[in-house]
């Protein structure tokens, strides 16, 4: 090694390296985005990322990386070098040639450990800023046009979103880059090694035949029969991780279930039956644990000797030529070095076999998840207009997934100040209704007139957010500003009040998990609430009193027609107490013909 070259010899090395890894790596992209199914699963996901039209950076990010990885190959093979010329002056005795070796040494290792740094720092950007921006599209295609309440009437219903939200991008984004680099880390180094190998390997004598550059072939044999007995030991670990991950999820849903049905199961006292049902699924985690043990042991023995041979095999067959003067001692090292790194690269592909199925399995859940947002965006939904503040259906046929019919063309105008109330019998459709007037129901057809915005659903039981009652309240606008502040809290507490929840007003900061602690006729209450800071244009109340006593029900309503006698009303109830407070009434018939009638409210 001609060290007073190695800089020049070295930006030559990487500029050839680099054009050469780039055309190669297009074109292998290129070819796998069209040829394979994954390929063009993984290119779906990631080609707007990398759109030079939309930013410029990832790609030339990309490319850093991957100079910075044919860096670390260049400096593996200086390192090598290093260790020849070192050796060598030890056993010429040559006390510069040493002490030479020594300065060089702290050259190399600087570089090294400047490489390294730069390298995690660029390569954690890198991975932090794609998984923002993926996550940023999911999530907002996820949200966009109710996808994630629509998603479930689709044919076949994705599961664990979640899980491809929070998890599946985050593995899909590293994998990406630690797979693609370790691939071409792998493949430049085999190469960089092979040469380096070839040049120090002489001729191998096997009984009797001469085979030039015999330790190149050997080093590929030795690692092709390594490979082989690893695959067959080792592949039953694919199937026992992936179980791994599915017994710990049920295991873990089962505990989840246990905190969300507490009460339910506390009033049964069942505890004995839960406590089976948990019992059963740890020890399935358990028995697969003790799987994964034993099959490691005879993977990881047999790798640990193959890696251990791998130490003293090309020792053993150089031995000959070193004391026969043939080769230096810095050759004989330099040459089980080499050995030894060829072998650590082409296990690459070995041990990657591994996290590649993974990959793959990520991927299909990544994709799987993405068509399921384009398919619920393209379900029917009604024709949805906005005439002011007019609430009128035209028309409106609203059938279940099956095909029974509920409503057969629906046709009336609701006016502010002549409230309408729903009845009909259990299961007639009286709740799909307002699902098709919200524009969620893909199973109607025909016309819905109502403003677009200032709409607002009272389900039976209210939707209380993550946070402090205030928020609550205000669902789903967000707190104002100077409520937040604090300065001005009379509309709140005046509101609580109004409604009955005086006791509330010093807690309105308070985040806690309103839903568990408020009793369902409380939070009935709040809804009320909520209705009254919102003003909207129309309000639809889908058994909203339910759980309160009929004095209640009937403030309430008073309430809400003296403070927003402009507001458009629809409820939906059994009980004849609701009469009194509208004008109308929808009663569906419930026999599968969609019959409806709509007469005075007496
Ligand atoms: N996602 C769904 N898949 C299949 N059928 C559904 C689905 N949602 C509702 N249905 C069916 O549609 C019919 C109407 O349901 P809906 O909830 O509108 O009835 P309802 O009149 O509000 O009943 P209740 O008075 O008991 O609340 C029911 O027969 C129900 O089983």
């Amino acid at each position: 090694m001609d060290w007073n070259n190695a800089l020049l010899d070295s930006g030559i090395w990487l500029a050839k390296a680099y054009v050469v890894t780039i055309a190669t790596a297009t074109a292998l992209v290129w070819l796998l985005s069209r040829r394979t199914n994954w390929g063009r699963q993984f290119s779906a996901l990631a080609a707007g990322y990398f759109s030079p039209r939309r930013d410029w950076r990832p790609l030339a990010t990309l490319a850093l990386i991957l100079f910075l990885t044919l860096c670390a190959v260049r400096l593996d093979v200086l390192f090598s070098d290093w260790n020849n010329t070192m050796y060598t002056s030890l056993q010429e005795l040559d006390q510069a040639g040493f002490w030479m070796a020594m300065l060089l040494f702290a050259v190399l290792a600087t570089v090294h450990i400047l490489r390294s740094l730069l390298d995690y720092y660029v390569q954690q950007a890198f991975t932090i800023r794609w998984r923002e921006w993926l996550n940023e599209k999911l999530l907002s295609q996820w949200l966009d046009k109710q996808s994630y309440y629509r998603s479930q009437y689709l044919d076949t219903v994705i599961d664990n979103p979640d899980q491809r939200i929070q998890q599946d991008i985050t593995v899909f984004v590293q994998m990406t880059l630690s797979l693609s680099m370790g691939v071409v880390n792998a493949l430049v180094s085999t190469v960089a090694f092979t040469i380096i190998l070839w040049n120090l390997s002489g001729p191998l004598s096997v009984f009797g035949a001469e085979i030039p550059r015999g330790m190149v072939f050997l080093v590929f044999l030795y690692v092709l029969v390594a490979t082989i007995f690893a695959v067959r030991i080792g592949r039953p670990l694919i199937m026992l991780n992936f179980l791994n991950e599915r017994f710990n999820a049920d295991y873990r849903y089962a505990l989840v279930r246990l905190r969300e049905y507490s009460e339910s199961i506390a009033f049964y006292a069942g505890e004995k039956v839960e406590g089976a049902l948990l019992r059963s699924r740890f020890a399935q985690v358990i028995g697969n644990a003790w799987a994964i043990v034993y099959r490691s042991l005879k993977f990881l023995g047999f790798n640990f000797s193959i890696t251990q041979a791998a130490v003293v095999f090309p020792l053993i067959i150089q031995a000959q030529r070193f004391f026969s003067k043939q080769i230096s001692l810095g050759d004989l090292m330099q040459t089980a070095q080499a050995f030894g790194r060829l072998q650590d690269n082409l296990s690459f592909f070995r041990n990657a076999y591994d996290d590649f199925a993974t990959y793959r399995a990520t991927l299909n859940r990544l994709s799987g998840f993405t068509r399921a947002i384009r398919e619920a965006q393209a379900l029917p939904e009604p024709e949805l207009r906005s005439d002011g503040g007019r609430l009128a259906l035209e028309g409106l046929t609203v059938k279940t997934p099956n095909g029974r019919l509920l409503l057969d063309k629906l046709k009336m105008e609701i006016e502010p100040g002549k409230p309408l109330l729903i009845r009909g019998p259990s299961g007639s459709g009286k709740t799909t209704l307002l699902r098709a007037i919200a524009g969620l129901w893909p199973y109607c057809d025909g016309v819905v007139v109502r403003p677009e915005r200032d709409v607002l659903f009272l389900a039976q039981k209210p939707y209380l957010p993550l946070g402090s009652l205030r928020e609550a309240l205000h669902y789903p606008q967000t707190v104002p500003q100077e409520s937040a502040a604090g300065g001005a809290d009379a509309p709140a507490v005046a509101v609580l009040k109004l409604v009955q929840l005086g006791h509330l007003a010093d807690k309105l900061d308070e985040t806690a998990d309103w839903a568990r602690i408020l009793s369902l006729g409380e939070q009935q209450r709040l809804a009320f609430g909520r209705l009254l800071l919102a003003r909207p244009l129309a309000a639809f109340l889908d058994e909203a009193t339910s759980a309160m006593d009929e004095g209640l029900e009937d403030a309430m309503y008073r309430l809400v027609r003296e403070r927003l006698p402009d507001t458009i009303l629809v409820s939906v109830g059994h009980r004849g107490t609701l009469l009194a407070h509208h004008a109308r009434q929808l009663v569906l018939k419930g026999n599968n013909t969609g019959a409806w009638e709509v007469t005075a409210a007496v």
